[in-house]
């Protein structure tokens, strides 16, 4: 796979030139009456002009010629299940457990676009609140196309493969253990060399930020330098059908167009792809005693209006140390007024180390009991407490919402991947209440 280079930090004012096109940027300005090479200037906003500078983010890219120049979108037949309709299935409170997703059937070519599934979501992108999930399956490439997504940002978590992306900003690598994250209305393509599976989060809302610290202080958790965004880069192959696709308001179309999406020479801003490798995140723990929530894993969250409480949280379960004394160190059992949609990247969860496989999923919904299987309980249960490496190999995930997800038709029933015997996985816990012992 290339290498390519790229700009560290989040949320930062980036500047990029491609390197075959030096002083591309204005200088001190960013509409010249003529700019550099003749280029066009074009402001992408991701937040309204006037959003405190906190929260504002755009991006000046000086292009060959404006994103404006294409034919009218027409509706695109390809990627059937890619939709958001919450309204296809009679709600359904089970605890909810997916084998692997399928990879594409041999002899068939799946690009990433067309191999698109939602699973569950919630909202609406007409009112920008709510979120989707996906799972991605392809094995293609996408040439002569880019996608963008009118409606919000994706956060891409690749399980299988590694996905090549380009980028209107420039490429990127993004291989499983490695996450990235597409905000809304920037075209990109993604090529695969092998058949290649992951999940995406949707969010409509807006975008995903670091969590805050708190008592952690300046440093920990995902470190903002950590973050990488890819540096400019255009295409200079010729190219005469191009095809843009485009999510808008939940249904897909495509415009036609005689020159390619990649043709940014410079840009600047701070509204940006990134990619960031979850193997570099600082993982902080109890090292006393007691199950610590799991939002002490957060590597980004998109937050809703009500303080503390997310639209979406991106939450890892990463290799770490275990040392809690006189504890029962897997997670508890629990009822949350969140929901819990998990994924497992690599290796195996330690609450479920059997019937949950790398590249399946579960869900809990909200206030939808769960927790440990009875082989895991008992484990813990009587494991002596020396330290001990836990979920080594492994990566596991959660994008934990404040929203009630619905499950598509496609998840519930077309994929045939729901586990129906999930919610064995607890009833031989046994009571072993006893009066006399206290
Ligand atoms: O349900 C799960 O497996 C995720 C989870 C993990 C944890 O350590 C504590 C709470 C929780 O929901
Ligand atoms: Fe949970």
């Amino acid at each position: 796979m290339a290498q390519y280079k790229y700009l560290s930090g989040f949320g930062s004012h980036f500047s990029s030139e491609d390197e075959r096109c030096p002083n591309a940027l204005p200088v001190a300005q960013n509409s010249p009456q003529v700019c550099p090479y003749n280029l066009y200037a074009e402001q992408l906003s991701g937040s309204a002009f006037t959003a405190p500078r906190t929260e504002n983010v755009r991006t000046w890219l000086y292009r060959k010629l404006p994103s404006a120049v294409h034919l009218p979108f027409q509706p695109f037949r390809g990627a059937k299940y890619f939709r958001q309709n919450w309204d296809e299935q009679p709600p359904n409170p089970n605890q909810m457990r997916w084998k692997p997703f399928d990879l594409p059937e041999d002899g068939k070519t799946v690009n990433f676009v067309e191999g698109l599934h939602t699973v569950c979501g919630a909202g609406d992108p007409r009112s920008r609140h709510g979120l989707a999930v996906h799972i991605y399956s392809c094995n293609g490439s996408m040439d002569s196309s880019a996608f963008y997504n009118s409606d919000g940002d994706f956060l891409i978590v690749p399980q299988e493969g590694t996905l090549n992306i380009t980028t209107e900003l420039g490429r990127m690598t993004v291989a499983p253990n490695e996450i990235c994250v597409i905000p809304q209305g920037i075209r990109f393509a993604v090529n695969v060399n092998k058949p290649s599976r992951g999940y995406i989060l949707e969010v409509y809302d807006g975008h995903f930020v670091l969590p805050d610290l708190g008592p952690i202080g300046a440093n920990g958790l995902a470190n903002p330098r950590d973050f990488e965004t890819p540096v400019a880069w255009f295409s200079d192959k010729d190219i005469n059908d191009f095809q843009v696709i485009s999510k808008f308001q939940g249904s897909l179309f495509v415009a036609k167009q005689k020159h390619t999406v990649f043709d940014v020479v410079a840009w600047h801003g701070n509204y940006v792809p990134y990619k960031y490798d979850l193997a570099k995140f600082m993982v902080i723990n109890s090292v006393s005693f007691d199950h610590c929530d799991p939002s002490i894993f957060t590597v980004l969250t998109c937050p809703s209006l009500r303080a503390g409480t997310a639209i979406a949280d991106f939450v890892i379960f990463p290799p770490r140390w275990s040392v809690q004394e006189h504890t029962f160190r897997p997670p508890y059992y629990h009822r949350n007024c969140m929901s819990e949609f998990m994924g497992l990247i690599l290796g195996k969860y330690e609450a479920k180390e059997e019937g949950f496989a790398a590249g399946g999923a579960t869900l809990h919904s909200m206030m939808t009991p769960h927790g440990p299987d009875v082989k895991c309980f008992e484990g813990a249960s009587k494991a002596k407490l020396v330290p001990e490496r836990i979920a080594e190999g492994t990566q596991a995930f959660m994008f934990e919402s404040s929203l009630s997800l619905a499950v598509t038709k496609w998840g519930e029933e077309t994929c045939q991947k729901l586990d129906a015997a999930y919610y064995e996985c607890w009833q031989s816990l046994k009571n072993n209440f006893k009066i006399s012992e206290n």
